[in-house]
């Protein structure tokens, strides 16, 4: 048996949006980083932390130790007893010491990471989905899927990867630094100079580099995001191209957009090697004349060996560091960059949204009423000008017209998948601006033309309607909807995938999971656009009568191209350029003689006159 089971409240462990930050995203890619470490994350980060901090400060106590060693040895006679603890065992325990406890506190820290970039990942994820999952229809139009999907992989990748660089890589250099500074300041200024000043000016050159590399970075990731879509596009009509024999165009086209890719990764990985070679001529710089500066001072009898000794590790741990780090910026400043490149798509305001505080939606009755609605597409394509239109609660209305008349998009405001532009759609006196969506989409049930399915079972695919309806339901609406036959036909019935959009199905096939949802869902309002186009006239005679059952005490607006399958509605609304021309019963329109009574005749004399009630 299938079932849904995937609750509609996300549980604890996944973050939703609204769980998080007062119910918005941040913008910036730190502000949203920091907040999300802060709610999340917070006690983790600090054991990451504390780990990095005892792991390198171990590790750069060794110069200090190494000295006293290399001090004692210098001072050693061969063939004298070295007792315990004695000048030359003790410094040598300190190091050895020093090197083991800073070994555990490095995998100390791997095994807190382990437990928390992969959980930052998910969570960075699933609170930038639920967040993109809210957004208006128009948003997934402008936008391609795999556009989409791969920003929000990416800002997840993302995160764990700043997480490394800002909670490991920054600290170990800050604290070696600290430490390096408290080594060598009273030894010799000179060092500490010299240190200090070559860090800052290191860490400011590498600052300047990266943000250039970040530009090129940018550019790469924008042709990746734009050839993966080109991609998405053509494999989503991969039937298409094969039937227009198209394939040869779409692969010059795709290589058109890979080559684009190549070449951005051409020119950021140029200016990686040019600034390697410039920041590793510098590091060499330094440890060179640090190295050099210390034998001087030795052999002009100002430093002894053993502080050489010190300053040369010294300068090895911390080159070490810094070049890790600077190694990082890049990384640091792409994922930033990805982060906000990814908030930037995803983040924007989502165009329908409830109002704070609004109220669910109550339907008793299932009246509907347009109040002079003024609608204009995005792009300006106008649609309604004031347009007035009331429907009785229970009344059956079909909607018909020429094609782009606007019978849609009438379904499509009565859904809130746009904003009309001025005055009112009612719902049982509630204006559907005023309450919740949630409440708008469950009291209403819609079978599409081309209904959208899961790439999921069968069963699911029907249970998705009303997740709490118990199995015998699900098969009853299969029933009542005529899916039973064919999908008891399919080798595993209920449980067969249906393969992505639910190609493996028929037309006229999901068309009919599409109606055994609408009996699933049991809302008051069921709205139908060319819900039965796909089905032969067979099955759609057979299905007839069980429509008209779900029709019962139903309030149902049906948009046809086919009349037949309107002739019986209580109104029919003949609708032309987005007007309303004609309305009234099916018997009173052909009286009438008007445009229905003529598209009547023309589809009874032609191809459909088998439909013909
Ligand atoms: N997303 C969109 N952006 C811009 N214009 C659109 C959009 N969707 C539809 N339109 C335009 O709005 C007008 C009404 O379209 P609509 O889909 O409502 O017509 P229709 O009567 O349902 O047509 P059909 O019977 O062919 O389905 C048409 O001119 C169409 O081109």
């Amino acid at each position: 048996m299938t079932s849904v089971d995937v609750a509609d409240t996300p549980p604890s462990s996944f973050l939703h949006y609204r769980q998080f930050h007062r119910g918005t995203i941040p913008r910036h890619a730190l502000t949203f980083l920091f907040t999300l470490l802060w709610t999340r994350f917070r006690w983790r980060v600090l054991a990451l932390t504390a780990t990095s901090v005892a792991g390198i400060g171990l590790m750069a106590l060794e110069p200090l130790f190494l000295r006293d060693l290399v001090e004692a040895l210098t001072r050693f006679q061969p063939g004298q007893d070295i007792p315990w603890p004695s000048d030359i065992w003790l410094p040598f325990a300190l190091v050895a010491g020093a090197w083991l406890l800073s070994a555990g506190f490095n995998r100390l820290r791997e095994w807190v990471d382990l437990h928390t970039t992969p959980s930052l990942r998910m969570e960075v994820q699933t609170c930038l989905f639920s967040y993109l999952m809210e957004h208006a229809p128009a948003y997934f139009q402008d936008n391609f899927a795999g556009r989409l999907a791969q920003k929000v992989k990416q800002a997840g990748q993302a995160a764990a990867n700043l997480l490394g660089i800002l909670f490991n890589e920054i600290t170990r250099l800050i604290v070696a630094i600290a430490v390096g500074v408290a080594i060598v300041a009273p030894q010799a200024s000179i060092f500490l100079w010299v240190l200090l000043g070559w860090t800052v000016a290191y860490l400011a050159l590498s600052i300047l580099l990266a943000r250039r590399c970040l530009g090129l970075s940018r550019a790469l990731s924008e042709e990746v995001s734009r050839s993966t879509g080109v991609m998405v596009d053509t494999l989503g009509n991969a039937e298409i191209v094969r039937g227009f024999a198209r394939g040869a165009h779409e692969c010059l086209r795709q290589a058109d957009a890979v080559l684009r890719e190549a070449d951005a990764s051409r020119r950021l990985r140029r200016f990686l090697i040019l600034m390697w070679l410039l920041m590793f001529n510098a590091l060499l710089a330094f440890q060179i004349s640090f190295i050099a500066l210390a034998i001087d001072q030795v052999v002009s009898g100002t430093m002894r060996v053993g502080d050489m000794v010190m300053i040369f590790s010294l300068a090895a741990i911390l080159s070490n560091n810094v070049w890790n780090l600077c190694a990082r910026f890049t990384d640091l400043f792409e994922n930033l960059g990805i982060i906000d490149a990814s908030l930037e798509t995803l983040n924007v305001p989502h165009a329908i949204a409830d109002l704070p505080g609004a109220p669910d939606l109550k339907v008793p009755r299932g009246g509907i009423t347009f109040e002079g609605v003024t609608f204009r597409h995005g792009d300006g394509t106008p649609v309604f000008t004031g347009l007035g239109l009331v429907i009785r609660p229970g009344e059956k209305v079909g909607l018909v017209g020429p094609s782009g008349s606007g019978k849609s998009t009438l379904i499509r405001l009565l859904r809130r998948q746009y904003e009309v532009q001025a005055g009112r759609i009612l719902i049982d006196n509630q204006d559907i601006a005023q309450i919740t969506l949630g409440s708008l989409n469950r009291a209403i049930a819609e079978v599409p033309q081309d209904p959208g399915l899961f790439h999921r079972t069968i069963g699911e695919n029907i249970h998705y309607a009303r997740p709490e309806a118990s199995w015998d339901e699900v098969l009853r609406a299969a029933r009542q909807a005529h899916c039973d036959g064919f999908i008891r036909r399919r080798p595993n019935g209920y449980d067969a995938v249906v393969g992505e959009r639910g190609v493996l199905l028929s037309g006229g096939e999901r068309q009919r999971v599409a109606i055994a949802r609408a009996f699933l869902k049991q809302a008051r309002i069921l709205l139908l656009d060319e819900a039965t186009s796909a089905l032969d006239s067979e099955t759609e005679h057979a299905i007839r009568d069980a429509l008209w059952k779900l029709f019962e005490g139903r309030t149902v607006i049906a948009i046809a191209h086919r009349l037949s399958t309107v002739s019986r509605m209580d109104r029919i609304v003949y609708m032309e350029g987005g007007q309303i021309r004609e309305e009234g019963s099916h018997e009173a329109l052909l009286a009438r003689g008007g445009a229905y009574a003529r598209l009547w005749a023309r589809q009874v004399d032609g191809f459909i006159a088998d439909e013909e009630d």
